[in-house]
Parts: C-alpha cells; sequence; structure tokens
C-alpha cells in the first residue's frame, strides 16, 4: 500500500482561539477513512486545510507526496471534492453547470461529463433547471462536479447530510463501488456514525481540535469484546457487581467489566448461588466508542 494523503501536525487557530491543535493523519490509497467528532471539534478546519482553503499555522498536508501548502494545484490535481454546499447557478441546468464547472478547469469534455452524469444517475433531469432539484439530487450533482477531474481522492464535507434514508443508502453503495472498481481514497466528515460504520475502513475522532482517536472500525469490533450476563434471581446482581465489577445494565443483566475472563465472572457468579439465564456477547457499535471516547472514558485501544 501507499500513502495517498498524509496530514502531518496541524495546527490553527481562529481569532487567537485554538480549532486544529498538532493533528496528523495518514491514508493509504484505497482506503476510505472517516473524520468525526461534535460540532466545531475541527473536521472542517482540517478540509479546508487539505484543500489548501484554510492557510495552517503550522503542519503541512501532502497528497501523494506532494505538499499543499508549497504546491497547490499540483498537490490538487488528483483530488476531487464537495466542500460546504457547493455554489451552482439555479437558473441553469445540471448539465450547463458542468459545462462551466469544466470550462473553469482546463475545458470541457462531453464525454467525460456524460460519464459521471450516468454515473450518478442524473442523466433524466440532468437537463433540467437546478433550482428544480431536490436536495438528492443536488447532491448528485455536486458528486458528478468532484468526479470530473478523475480523481484519485475523494474529499467529502458531510456528504449524507439532509439525504433521505434511499439517498444515504445510495451514497454509500456509490462510494463503496467507486473503491472497488478504482481504489479511490476518500476522507469524508460525518455526524452519521451508523453510515461510518458501515463505509469507512478507519476512523480519528476529533475533539476540540485534537486528535484524541484513531483506530479500525473492525478492530474495535471484533477486539475489545463486551459481555453481559443475565443472572437470577436479579438481586444477586448488586453484590456482584460489588465484588468483580461491572455494570448493571437492566433487571438482572449486567455488562462484564472489559478485561476480565467472562468464564471466570460466571463461575463465580454461579458458586455465589446465581443462574445464569443468558449470556451473549454484545457487539460494540462506533456509536458506543465515539460516546465513551467523547465522555473521557479514554481510548479502547
Ligand atoms: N473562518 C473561521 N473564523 C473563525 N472561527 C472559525 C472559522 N472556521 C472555523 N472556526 C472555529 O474553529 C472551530 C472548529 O470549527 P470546524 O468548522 O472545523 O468544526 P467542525 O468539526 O467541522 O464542526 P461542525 O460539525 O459543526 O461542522 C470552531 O470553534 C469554529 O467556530
Amino acid at each position: 500500500m501507499s500513502t495517498m494523503l498524509e496530514a502531518i501536525g496541524l495546527s490553527k487557530k481562529f481569532g487567537g482561539k485554538p480549532a486544529l491543535k498538532e493533528v496528523s493523519f495518514r491514508l493509504e490509497r484505497g482506503e476510505i477513512y472517516g473524520l468525526l467528532g461534535h460540532n466545531g471539534a475541527g473536521k472542517s478546519t482540517s478540509l479546508g486545510i487539505i484543500l489548501g482553503m484554510v492557510e495552517p499555522d503550522l503542519g503541512e498536508v501532502r497528497i501523494d507526496g506532494v505538499s499543499v501548502q508549497a504546491k497547490r494545484s499540483q498537490a490538487l490535481r488528483k483530488v476531487g471534492a464537495i466542500f460546504e454546499a457547493p455554489a451552482f447557478y439555479d437558473y441553469m441546468s445540471g448539465w450547463d453547470n458542468l459545462k462551466i464547472l469544466m470550462s473553469y478547469s482546463g475545458g470541457f469534455d462531453e464525454k467525460a461529463a456524460r460519464e459521471v452524469v450516468e454515473r450518478v444517475g442524473l442523466v433524466k433531469r440532468i437537463g433540467s433547471k437546478v433550482r428544480t432539484y431536490s436536495h438528492g439530487m443536488r447532491q448528485r450533482l455536486a458528486l458528478a462536479q468532484s468526479l470530473l477531474p478523475e480523481p484519485e481522492l475523494l474529499l467529502l464535507d458531510e456528504p449524507t447530510d439532509g439525504l433521505d434514508p434511499e439517498g444515504i443508502k445510495w451514497f454509500r453503495d456509490f462510494i463503496l463501488q467507486l473503491r472497488e472498481e478504482r481504489g479511490m481514497t476518500v476522507l469524508f466528515n460525518s455526524h452519521l456514525l451508523s453510515e461510518v460504520e458501515l463505509m469507512c475502513d478507519r476512523v480519528a475522532i476529533l475533539r476540540e481540535g485534537k486528535r484524541v482517536f484513531e483506530g479500525s472500525v473492525k478492530s474495535f469490533r471484533d477486539d475489545v469484546p463486551v459481555y453481559e450476563v443475565q443472572l437470577e434471581p436479579w438481586e444477586m446482581c448488586m453484590p456482584i457487581v460489588h465484588e468483580l465489577g461491572g455494570e448493571i445494565v437492566g433487571p438482572g443483566k449486567i455488562s462484564l467489566p472489559r478485561g476480565i475472563d467472562p468464564a471466570v465472572f460466571v463461575e463465580r457468579a454461579i458458586r455465589a448461588g446465581a443462574k445464569v439465564r443468558e449470556f451473549a456477547r454484545i457487539r460494540r457499535s462506533l456509536e458506543d466508542v465515539y460516546m465513551e471516547i467523547l465522555n473521557g472514558e479514554g481510548s479502547p485501544n
């Protein structure tokens, strides 16, 4: 694998207030990477710096080895992006918008434009005025525009924001297919954790401008198992939790403390006179991990 994007020690202050503090991450070619965090955590600032639209106070971004800060247009040659609300001319058709956008950057290529329009499923409506487009159709047009430079790296700012469930699923399948067919590398930020979980290989979580977590979605799902046990009588729970740790998560239900061998826990519970009614390995979602980290319980890895 080779590195597609490197963000190295990015720091940025706005009016003396830090928005990013020494944030680094790296995307390998073909990776889908999610940038997560609460409102104001620094996600858009990171994307802005990567796109050369925001100047970092410190740090550098390299795309395929080329510095965005030193050689912006060369570095961004292989990049397609949807950043902030894409500005289209509402009184023109989707097609004419694409024509204009292409003419800004090297000239109109009808064949390439037809291909992207087909790819994003806008063929039937590409001749209609953008003012008549739904939010989902605008997003498709924005995606078409981001694909025009035949990018190897896509940067997407809240791409699923405001889409309906069908639109969200379409977007997910679309991105996964782009990666499958072209080895596309994708970096996006989102608040939709369930979607991020389905799409991303790795995620970084930012909190108040600092990167507080980076990890593979698969690893935190599989490597840090959480077990739940249902005991009877349920009154047994308190003394057992008191002795062995864990958390009561329902009547008679204990979430086992992390790191303890579940067999040891169950054996102790039985010895104490409890009956084990249910025992389950719980799959932790990205949301669980996100909440744990941002609520300050520390990193799971
Ligand atoms: N142009 C700017 N001028 C002043 N402050 C800014 C500017 N851009 C961002 N900030 C501040 O920097 C911090 C990080 O903002 P940023 O937009 O990067 O967060 P975010 O994680 O993208 O948030 P959201 O999820 O709400 O989009 C915030 O405190 C924000 O108010």
